[in-house]
């Protein structure tokens, strides 16, 4: 994708069956800043935004009275995206600044993200600047233990919203708060009476920045590092990775991590650490890397985004976001961002797959082999001497 294209920026904003998604949404329509945006509900009538509206509404894009366009989805996301940019290319709709995507309780946000991503024609208007999941800090922790969706949503997010703080007791707000600490370690999480919540601003999640047109890498750089504050130390000798909360059980022995077991006793399963490289890498190991992985191993990789060192132009990195099979196109960024360590940083979320595999893969393509793990020749002479690889 050429660097510097002017692409409209997608939000999601996702949340379980009574979370705050409307109640957000409406709050966040009152900003100045949100006119010229467009909301798409992806349920007709779901949302009580009737006193905004100045016409009855339907399938068909409407104008708000503060200026947005809204249209509600029957059928599929990708076919709205499309008319609606045909509709602003035609003159038969203003121009829209962002699109906010509001997704019924019960959704899976990865189709929905994938819509945004995996379609070359809207891939080619449209970029993905984040995930905001609103949790309800009185119904949360019971509707994570009963409902995976609601796992992933949280797991996949860039920026997390606790509504209803005040009606939630203090030991069920902090046992809640620990929950999505190790369930998602990297995303902030905002108090949704916050009052920068009714602002547009938290939409920037860094995925893309509309006015740079790339993506703000240095936001989930700075991410990691406040993650890492909460996190073990790396052990000794083992430079290559990085742990997240919910580091796997192959040390044998605990190391006394609450939040590692928050996760194995709810048996979410899901597990968020990063990876960190400091050679640059053969373009095409990161590319095989990172074909193998979603081939094989998609519907486990609830999401990944990277900031890549190539050997080809080390001081030119790669930006790399995906979510299960759907990766966006690489993004070539112009330069480091400022105050970055300049090397290869990978953060995923998986659902089902260690740690230590991804590790393990990575480590074969970058040449970096352990101790009785294959090697990048090994897998290409021989895909199968990695579990799961399928050519
Ligand atoms: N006290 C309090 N109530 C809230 C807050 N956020 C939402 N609510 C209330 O919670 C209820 C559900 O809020 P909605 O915004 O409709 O939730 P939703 O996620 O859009 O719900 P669905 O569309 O059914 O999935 C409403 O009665 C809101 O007034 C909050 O932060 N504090």
């Amino acid at each position: 994708m050429a660097y510097g294209q002017d692409r409209i920026p997608v939000s999601i904003i996702t949340g379980f069956l009574g979370a705050g998604k409307s109640t957000l949404l409406n709050r966040m329509l009152r900003d100045p800043a949100a006119k010229d945006i467009a909301v798409i509900i992806n349920e007709f009538g779901e949302v009580g935004i009737d006193n905004l509206l100045v016409e009855a509404s339907g399938d068909s894009m409407i104008e708000l009275s503060n200026g947005c366009l809204c249209c509600t989805v029957r059928g599929e996301l990708v076919d709205t995206l499309a008319s609606m940019m045909d509709a602003i290319q035609t003159g038969r709709a203003k121009p829209i600044t962002r699109v906010v995507i509001e997704t019924t309780g019960l959704a899976d946000p990865a189709p929905v993200m994938q819509s945004v991503m995996g379609n070359p024609v809207i891939a080619q208007n449209f970029e993905l600047e984040g995930v905001v999941t609103v949790v309800d800090a009185v119904n949360g922790l019971a509707t994570l233990d009963a409902h995976q969706e609601a796992v992933k949503q949280v797991a996949v997010a860039d920026r997390l919203i606790l509504s209803k703080q005040t009606l939630a007791e203090p030991a069920q707000l902090s046992a809640l708060r620990a929950r999505l600490i190790a369930l998602n370690p990297r995303a902030p999480i905002t108090d949704g009476d916050d009052t920068s919540v009714g602002s547009m601003s938290i939409l920037e999640n860094g995925l893309y920045d509309p006015s740079s047109k790339i993506a703000d890498v240095d936001r989930w750089l700075r991410d990691e590092i406040a993650a890492e504050s909460h996190e073990h130390h790396p052990h000794a000798g083992d430079d290559h990775h990085q742990h997240g909360h919910d580091h796997d059980h192959r040390h044998g022995h605990d190391h006394g991590h609450h939040h590692h077991h928050d996760v194995t006793r709810h048996g979410d399963d899901i597990r968020s650490f990063s990876l960190v490289h400091e050679r640059p890498i053969d373009p095409m190991a990161i590319d095989m890397f990172i074909d193998l992985l979603r081939s094989a191993h998609g519907e486990k990789l609830l999401r990944m985004k990277a900031i890549v060192k190539l050997s080809d132009n080390p001081e030119r990195p790669l930006v790399l976001h995906g979510v299960q099979t759907i990766f966006h196109a690489p993004q070539r960024l112009p330069r480091w961002p400022e105050g970055s360590d300049r090397k290869t940083h990978m953060v995923v979320i998986t659902k089902g797959l260690s740690e230590e595999f991804v590790a393990d893969l990575f480590a074969a393509f970058t040449g970096e082999p352990r101790l009785d793990r294959p090697d990048r020749a090994a897998l290409e002479d021989n895909p199968l001497a990695v579990p799961g690889f399928r050519p």
